[in-house]
């Protein structure tokens, strides 16, 4: 599988969609590089949905430019459905067809697939794909969708809350299939609101708040930004002195309290730089907590909800 340009596969720039007086998408900017597994995350209705319907030609943009595999979605659609898998947040198939219809029916609009690859994710996912659509449960109708979308043989997955109906085993099965699509070269991505799913799969994030990019980019680095919380406690008055001095040197004055406890919320070298404080000054219930992901995404959530 091969992208058609060596540019980014999906390129977003100054993205505005309005429903009429209202601004879903406010000036959005997205950037996937080929073979990336990107996580595309933000609050209930921030406008990622929205965003993505655009991306794949289903709405038209009100204004900004829009490139998904070299091609502008609102010229060609057709081209896109064929090219992208892509899994919507409300599943709605076809109720009177058996699962193996539905599927043979997605194969059909995607354009080229690979059956060998179906029947073992139709296996692994423990599809019965005889029964009727209407009669399956809103977890089987996902694992339908999802084995469509990996079983296709296109370059640009895009996965709106894919796992959203999935038991526990489903999901580490729908991880695989994510890791193998990467393995292959193709591009994903991701719209989830489960952070411990992103963060084991996405190697770069979009974060977005009331249609507008909050923060972009590779998890390590916004990791190395997060706060880690640096504690201890001076036992004696001549220690609480040094550590005073060595806090205020460092800014970080107010962590310090009348009672000589110190609690510091620092980045990157600052850690070091209290610790060795800390240890230099004997104090004793030293501890370093380095922040999660989770404490990472809800500040950028928190930030912008002000
Ligand atoms: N067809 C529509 N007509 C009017 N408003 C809409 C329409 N579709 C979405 N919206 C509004 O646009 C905003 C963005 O919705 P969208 O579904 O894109 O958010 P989202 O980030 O996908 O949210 P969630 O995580 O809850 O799925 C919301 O305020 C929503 O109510």
């Amino acid at each position: 599988m091969s992208t058609t340009s060596s540019g980014p596969v999906i390129d977003i720039r100054g993205l505005v969609k309005d429903f009429g007086s209202f601004r879903a998408v406010d000036g959005l900017d997205l950037e996937v590089q080929p073979g990336e597994v990107h996580g595309f995350l933000g609050p209930n209705g921030a406008g990622k949905s929205t965003a993505v319907r655009v991306l794949l030609g289903l709405y038209r943009r009100t204004a900004g430019s829009v490139s998904v595999l070299g091609r502008d979605p609102g010229d060609h659609p057709g081209e896109v459905t064929r090219q992208v898998s892509y899994i919507p947040g409300e599943v709605a198939l076809w109720p009177n067809l058996t699962g193996q219809e539905v599927l043979d029916a997605l194969a059909g609009i995607r354009g080229a697939y690979d059956e060998n690859t179906e029947k073992r994710l139709v296996e692994e996912f423990a599809l019965d794909t005889r029964r009727k659509i209407r009669t399956y449960s809103k977890g089987n109708r996902q694992k339908v969708l999802l084995v469509a979308a990996f079983a296709a043989r296109t370059d640009l997955l895009v996965l709106d809350e894919p796992t959203s109906g999935l038991d526990p085993l489903m999901e580490v099965h729908f991880q695989r299939c994510v890791q193998e699509a990467a393995h292959q070269g193709r591009t994903v991505l991701l719209s989830s609101h489960i952070l411990s799913e992103v963060e084991q799969l996405c190697a770069a994030v979009t974060i977005i708040k009331d249609g507008r990019l909050v923060e972009s980019g590779r998890i390590s680095d916004m990791r190395h930004l997060a706060l880690s919380t640096v504690t201890g406690q001076a036992r004696r008055p001549a220690e609480l002195d040094m550590l005073r001095a060595g806090l205020r040197k460092l800014g970080l004055q107010d962590a310090l309290s009348a009672a000589g406890a110190v609690e510091a919320h620092v980045s990157g070298g600052d850690v070091n730089e209290v610790l060795g404080l800390l240890v230099a000054a004997d104090a004793e219930a030293v501890t370093c907590t380095p922040a999660t992901l989770d404490d990472l995404f809800l500040r950028h959530y928190e930030v912008v909800a002000r």
